[in-house]
């Protein structure tokens, strides 16, 4: 088995939700909102190992995005800390946070709004080799024409600006870019999403491929429990903040163990005419900004106790490699 490459360790992330103008005036008459704290993600911990592709799945607000931004050290965490190769990829200057490392990079969800519109794509993917002396800026032009090369795109695009460009094609660009660095780690952010079915496919085979041509190490966030099934080797999946179920792939998909796990599952529409065997997830995922007590997911859960409604059960292992966050794991839900 490799090395642990990236060490997520106890690590929380609260945002001050403060009351916007017309809020404070109303708090004035008594009717506002005060200052509030989102908790984004609440005491996650998990290793990654060299060559690993780990993906984290959950719903919308459930704060994968929060920990891939934290991961690639574009936020600090409140708590706890993030090493990569033993060393700790952001830490806070005042109110800015540092990047201290180049070898993770991200890519986000939507690639139109993350390339420069004024920038040709070549100066937005040669950018950061040059500032960083990956690249001399002498060779820069044939460097970004193999990057481009490297993701399926005709070389010569690279004088092009970003809306000539398809969103599968932007895509790559942003792939393009990232890989540029020359990153031990990709943190992808929903990179499909927004992206056509057909499409979709496209960029994910990009993405097997560049795997097994570079060795990637990554974390694939997603929605979307097909797409993760198609790409990684383990699954992380998080409810409201915190990671609920660790397993392999397969295992994960064969036999979910979580009860929210589960519930995911049956509220994936299946193909096939007619037929209505799929089943939403009841109730509404409660606000960060005041979870639950206990287990996140008891007010949707079927099969809460009294317990779960005190105590909040910790992610343990339930067999090699698996771990799962539920009472009925260990003494019950009494
Ligand atoms: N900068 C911020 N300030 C305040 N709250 C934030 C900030 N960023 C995220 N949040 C809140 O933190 C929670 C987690 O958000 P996050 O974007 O990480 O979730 P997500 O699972 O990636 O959701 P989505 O798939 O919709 O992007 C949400 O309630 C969100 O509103």
């Amino acid at each position: 088995m490799s090395a642990a490459l990236l060490d997520i360790d106890h690590v929380s992330k609260r945002f001050v939700k403060r009351p916007s103008l017309g809020e404070r005036i109303a708090g004035l008459l008594g009717a506002g909102r005060k200052t509030e704290i989102v908790r984004a993600v609440s005491d996650v911990s998990l290793t990654v190992r060299k060559g690993e592709v780990v993906g984290l799945v959950g719903e919308s607000g459930c704060g994968k995005s929060t920990l891939g931004r934290i991961i690639a050290g574009i936020y600090a965490p409140s708590d706890g800390k993030v090493l990569f190769g033993n060393a700790p990829v952001a830490k806070e200057q005042g109110r800015r946070t540092e990047k201290l490392t180049t070898q993770v990079q991200m890519v986000h969800q939507d690639p139109f709004a993350s390339l420069n519109p004024r920038m040709r794509i070549g100066d937005t993917v040669a950018e950061g080799p040059v500032t960083h002396n990956i690249v001399k800026a002498r060779d820069a032009d044939a460097y970004v024409a193999d990057m481009l090369g490297r993701v399926g795109l005709d070389p010569s695009y690279r004088r092009r600006f970003p809306h000539q460009f398809s969103g599968g094609q932007r895509q790559r660009i942003a792939i393009a870019r990232a890989l540029a660095m020359k990153p031990d780690l990709l943190v992808l952010d929903e990179p499909v999403a927004s992206l056509d079915v057909s499409i979709q496919a496209q960029v994910l085979n990009l993405f097997m491929d560049l795997r097994q041509d570079l060795d990637l190490t990554a974390i694939f966030i997603s929605h979307d429990l097909g797409v993760v099934r198609h790409v990684s080797d383990r699954v992380a999946i998080m409810y409201l903040g915190r990671i609920v179920e660790l397993a392999p792939t397969a295992e994960l998909y064969a036999a979910p163990n979580h009860p929210y796990t589960k519930a995911l599952f049956e509220s994936v529409p299946r193909v096939g005419v007619g037929r209505k065997d799929f089943r939403p997830i009841a109730g509404e995922i409660p606000s960060p900004l005041h979870p639950p007590n206990g287990c996140h997911f008891h007010p949707r859960c079927p099969l809460a106790g009294p317990r779960c409604k005190r105590e909040a059960p910790a992610l343990s292992a339930i067999g090699p490699g698996r771990a799962s966050a539920c009472h009925l794991n260990g003494g019950g839900t009494d």
